[in-house]
C-alpha cells in the first residue's frame, strides 16, 4: 500500500525501471548461456557428440529398418558401433570394422573428423575389431604462462600442458614464425626454462632481440651478434663438445664402466645454443670477404658436427627462422632437428618443410582471433616425422607482474667446463705433399695459382683452412673436373 502511494503518478519511472531490469537480466542470461556453450565442458562434450552423430547421419553411416506399428510401417535408423571418448585435452573416436559395410570408409575418415572437430589427429590405432583415431583438442586450454616454463634434464622443458620438449629424446629444436607471430616471445619463454638447467649461448645475427640480455650475469659473454664472434662461438662450442666427450670418457673409465652413459650421469649440465634468424647467420658466413680470418667451411662443419653428435655430449641447438623453404635447410638440419614448432602466420611451404611428408594432407590454418580476441603465439608442434598438432606458446604475462630481464637477472650462472687450451694446428709442406699423394713441383704450381687468385699464404706451414683448399683442388683434379685454372676458380668461389 505504501509503495503504491509512493509510486502513484510515477508510472513512467516504474515502467522504465522494469524494462531496464528485464533487458539487463535477459542479457545476463544470454551471456551465461553463451559462456556455457563455448566454455562449459559439459556442453562442449555434448556438442562434440552431436557433431559426430550428425556426421554419421549426413554421410550415410547408418542402417535402416522398417518397423510395423498400429499406423502402418515406419523407418528406424540404427548406427554402427562408434565410441567417442573425451578428456580435457584429448579425445578418441573408435569405429567398428569387423567386415561391416562401412569398414573401408571408416579406415579413411580420420582426416574428415579432424576438420569436423577442429582437432588435430595425433595417432590412429587399428586393433582389428575397431579403428581408433586419437585427437588433440582444446589446445588453448593447455596454455601455460611464460613465467612458469620449467624443465629438468631427464624430463625436458614443458612449453604447454602435454607439450614437452624432451631434448634428450628429441634433440635440437626448429622454430619458424612469421613476423610478429610470437617467435621472440617463445624464444624468451624457452630461456626461462633453459637458463635454469643449463649453459646457454645466444647468437643473434640480426642484433635485435637478445642484445640487451648480454648485460646479465647468467648470459655474460654468451650473447654475440658480430659475424666474427658468432663464428668463433660455434668453433668454441665444437671444441667444448669434444672436451665434454673426453671428460665423459675419463669419468666413465674411473667408474670402470663398459659403456659410455648419458652426459648427465657424469655431472655435466646440458648446453643450449640458440641461433635466432639462422638464415642470416648462414648468409653472413657465406658473404665473408676473401681475406677474412674466419674459415666459414670450418664454422659450418663444426655446427654440423654439433647437430650430429651434440646429443650424446648434452649439447643442443635451437634455431629460429622466419618462413623456410625445404631447400633452405641442409639435410643435416632437416634430419637431425627432432622437435619443430611454428608460431603465427607462416606460408604453406614453411609448413611443408617444417612438418614434412607425414603432414602433407593436414589442413594447417592461421587463426587470428579466438573468442573474438586477437591471439598471439598460436601455431603447431611436432616431433620430426610425427603428426603436427595445434600449439599455443606460453602466454606473455602482464608486464607489471613479470619481465624476462628481471627473471633472468636472479638466475645463477652455470660455469663452463674446464677445457684444455687448444693450439691451432699447422701443417708442414712435406706432410701435406705426402697426404695429397703429389710431388713438390705440382704442389708449388697449385700454390702459385692459388696465390694468383688472391690466397694470402701466411707462413711456411699451412693452416687448417689452407689445407682444405689444397684438398679440394687435388680432389677435383683427380676426378678430372676441368683444367687447373677452372678448378681453382670454382674452389675460390666456395673459399669466399
Ligand atoms: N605468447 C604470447 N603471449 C602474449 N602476447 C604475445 C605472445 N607472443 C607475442 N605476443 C605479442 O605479439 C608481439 C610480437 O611478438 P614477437 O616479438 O614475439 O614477434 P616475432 O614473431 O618475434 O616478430 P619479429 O619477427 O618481427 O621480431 C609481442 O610484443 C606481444 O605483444
Amino acid at each position: 500500500m505504501l509503495l503504491y502511494h509512493k509510486f502513484y503518478g510515477h508510472w513512467f519511472l516504474v515502467g522504465g525501471v522494469s524494462i531496464a531490469y528485464l533487458l539487463i537480466s535477459s542479457f545476463l542470461i544470454y551471456r551465461l548461456y553463451q559462456l556455457f556453450i563455448t566454455k562449459g565442458r559439459w556442453f562442449t562434450k555434448r556438442r562434440r557428440e552431436f557433431i559426430l552423430w550428425r556426421f554419421m547421419i549426413q554421410n550415410g553411416f547408418y542402417y535402416t529398418k522398417r518397423i510395423k506399428g498400429a499406423n502402418g510401417s515406419r523407418e528406424k535408423i540404427k548406427l554402427p558401433k562408434v565410441y567417442l571418448k573425451q578428456d580435457k585435452l584429448t579425445m578418441s573416436a573408435s569405429f567398428q570394422l569387423e567386415g561391416i559395410k562401412f569398414q573401408d570408409r571408416f579406415l579413411k575418415i580420420g582426416g574428415q573428423l579432424e576438420t569436423a572437430f577442429s582437432a588435430d589427429m595425433m595417432n590412429q590405432v587399428n586393433e582389428g575389431a575397431y579403428i581408433t583415431f586419437e585427437y588433440a583438442i582444446d589446445a588453448i586450454r593447455s596454455r601455460i604462462s611464460a613465467k612458469d616454463v620449467r624443465g629438468t634434464v631427464k624430463e625436458g622443458i614443458k612449453l604447454a600442458e602435454g607439450v614437452i620438449w624432451d631434448f634428450i629424446e628429441n634433440p635440437h629444436l626448429l622454430i619458424a614464425g612469421g613476423t610478429g607471430g610470437g617467435k621472440t616471445v617463445l624464444l624468451r619463454s624457452l630461456l626461462v626454462g633453459l637458463l635454469r638447467i643449463g649453459r646457454v649461448e645466444i647468437l643473434d645475427p640480426k642484433e635485435a632481440d637478445f642484445v640487451k640480455l648480454a648485460d646479465l650475469e647468467v648470459l655474460k659473454d654468451r650473447v654475440t651478434w658480430t659475424t666474427e664472434t658468432m663464428a668463433q662461438r660455434i668453433v668454441d662450442a665444437h671444441e667444448r663438445m669434444r672436451a665434454r666427450y673426453a671428460i665423459m670418457r675419463e669419468r666413465s673409465n674411473a667408474k670402470n664402466e663398459t659403456e659410455l652413459e648419458a652426459f648427465y650421469k657424469y655431472d655435466l649440465a646440458p648446453e643450449f645454443i640458440l641461433i635466432d634468424e639462422y638464415p642470416s647467420l648462414v648468409s653472413e658466413l657465406e658473404n665473408l670477404p676473401r681475406d677474412s680470418k674466419i674459415d666459414a667451411f670450418k664454422v659450418m662443419g663444426d655446427l654440423k658436427q654439433i647437430f650430429l653428435k651434440g646429443r650424446g655430449a648434452g649439447m643442443f641447438i635451437v634455431i629460429a627462422t622466419q618462413n623456410v623453404k625445404t631447400d633452405d635447410l641442409p639435410s643435416t638440419l632437416k634430419d637431425n632437428i627432432m622437435f619443430r614448432i611454428t608460431v603465427g602466420r607462416v606460408s604453406g611451404y614453411t609448413y611443408d618443410s617444417v612438418f614434412g611428408e607425414v603432414n602433407a594432407n593436414k589442413a594447417f590454418k592461421y587463426v587470428e582471433k579466438v573468442d573474438g580476441k586477437k591471439v598471439y603465439g598460436r601455431g603447431y608442434v611436432a616431433v620430426n616425422g610425427l603428426p603436427a598438432r595445434e600449439f599455443f606458446a606460453p602466454l606473455l604475462p602482464n608486464s607489471k607482474d613479470f619481465s624476462f630481464y628481471n627473471d633472468f637477472k636472479q638466475l645463477s650462472r652455470i660455469e663452463d667446463i674446464e677445457q684444455p687450451v687448444v693450439k691451432e694446428v699447422r701443417y708442414l709442406q712435406n706432410d701435406l705433399i705426402n697426404e695429397l699423394s703429389t710431388d713438390e713441383r705440382m704442389f708449388k704450381k697449385i700454390k702459385g695459382l692459388l696465390k694468383d687468385s688472391g690466397v694470402n699464404f701466411t707462413g711456411k706451414d699451412y693452416s687448417e683452412k689452407e689445407k682444405r683448399l689444397f684438398v679440394q683442388v687435388f680432389d677435383r683434379k683427380n676426378n678430372g673436373e676441368g683444367t687447373l685454372k677452372e678448378i681453382i676458380a670454382e674452389v675460390m668461389v666456395d673459399f669466399g
